[in-house]
C-alpha cells in the first residue's frame, strides 16, 4: 500500500518511523510518505490560510496550494507504477464517523492521499475539484474537536496498516479483538495466576477450550451490552444464538 500524507506539520509523523508501522514500511509492506503543504506555497511567507468569506472566527487553508498538492500527488495519468487515483481522505469534524469497518475498507485500497487540515479547515472547493477525479471521503474520529486533522491520521493509519497481511506476527488475534464480530473483546488476563490477592478465572486455566470460548464469548457479550448499547442494537439478529440471548 502506498500512503501519502500532506501537513504543514510533518514532524507530526515521526512517530510513524516507530514500532509495526515501521517495520512495515522498512519491509514495503507500507510506502508513505510525508509532504509539507508550504512546498506548493510561491509567496515569501509560504501562506497557507486566509480569512473566511461570510465572516467569522479564524482561517481557512487557501485552495491554491491544495490544488497544487493533490495535483502532483495523484496526476490524472497514470502513475509511473501503473497505480490509479489514490483515494483522498480529509479528516474532519464534520466527517463520517471510522470505524474498523472502514478500517478494514481502506487497507483493501491500493493508495490512499490524506490531506491534514488546519485552522477553521480547508476551503470547500478543494474538496469538491478533488472529487472530479478521485472518491474523496471527508472522516471524523468521534464528537470531539481537535486541532488539526494530523492526530486522525495517525488514528486511522495505526488502524488500516495492522490490517494489512503480514504487519501483525500473530493474525489470529484479529479475529477475537474488539469489533472484530461487532462485540466489544472479553477480558484478558496472564501469569502469575494470582496477584495482589486476584485470581485468573478458573475457566481459562482449565483447558477446555469450548468452555474457554463460551465464557469469552459471555463476557463479550455482557461488556457490549454494558458499554455500548449501540452496538448490541446493531448486532444482527442472527449472530446471536439461543445462548447469547440468554446471557
Ligand atoms: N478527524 C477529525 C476531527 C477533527 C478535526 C480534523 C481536521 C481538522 C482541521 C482543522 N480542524 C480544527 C477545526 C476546529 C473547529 C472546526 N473545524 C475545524 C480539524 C479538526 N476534530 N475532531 C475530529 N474527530
Amino acid at each position: 500500500m502506498r500512503v501519502d500524507i500532506v501537513s504543514i506539520f510533518p514532524e507530526y509523523f515521526a512517530p510513524l518511523d516507530l514500532s509495526l508501522i515501521g517495520k512495515a514500511r522498512a519491509n514495503g509492506t507500507l510506502r508513505l510518505a510525508v509532504h509539507d503543504l508550504r512546498t506548493w506555497t510561491h509567496d515569501v511567507h509560504r501562506t497557507v490560510d486566509d480569512t473566511p468569506y461570510g465572516g467569522g472566527p479564524g482561517m481557512v487553508m487557501r485552495p491554491e496550494p491544495w490544488g497544487e498538492a493533490l495535483d502532483a500527488l495523484a496526476p490524472d495519468e497514470l502513475n509511473p507504477d501503473g497505480h490509479t487515483m489514490p483515494r483522498l481522505l480529509v479528516p474532519s469534524p464534520a466527517g463520517v464517523r471510522f470505524t474498523q469497518a472502514m478500517a478494514h475498507e481502506l487497507a483493501a485500497e491500493s493508495h490512499l492521499l490524506f490531506a491534514c487540515g488546519r485552522y477553521e479547515g480547508i476551503d470547500q472547493r478543494v474538496l469538491d475539484h478533488a472529487a472530479t477525479r478521485m472518491r474523496v471521503t471527508e472522516v471524523s474520529l468521534g464528537d470531539y474537536v481537535l486541532f488539526g486533522g494530523e492526530v486522525a491520521v495517525l488514528v486511522i493509519l495505526e488502524a488500516v496498516t495492522r490490517l494489512l497481511p503480514g504487519v501483525l506476527g500473530n493474525a489470529g488475534s484479529l479475529d477475537e479483538e474488539s469489533h472484530a464480530h461487532g462485540l466489544l473483546e472479553a477480558p484478558m488476563y496472564t501469569k502469575p495466576a494470582t496477584w495482589r490477592g486476584h485470581e485468573v478465572p478458573d475457566v481459562l486455566r482449565s483447558g477446555d477450550h469450548g468452555r474457554i470460548a463460551r465464557w469469552r464469548r459471555d463476557e463479550a457479550l455482557t461488556r457490549t451490552a454494558a458499554r455500548r448499547p449501540d452496538m448490541m442494537a446493531a448486532l444482527p439478529p442472527e449472530s446471536l444464538d439461543k445462548r447469547d440471548r440468554a446471557a
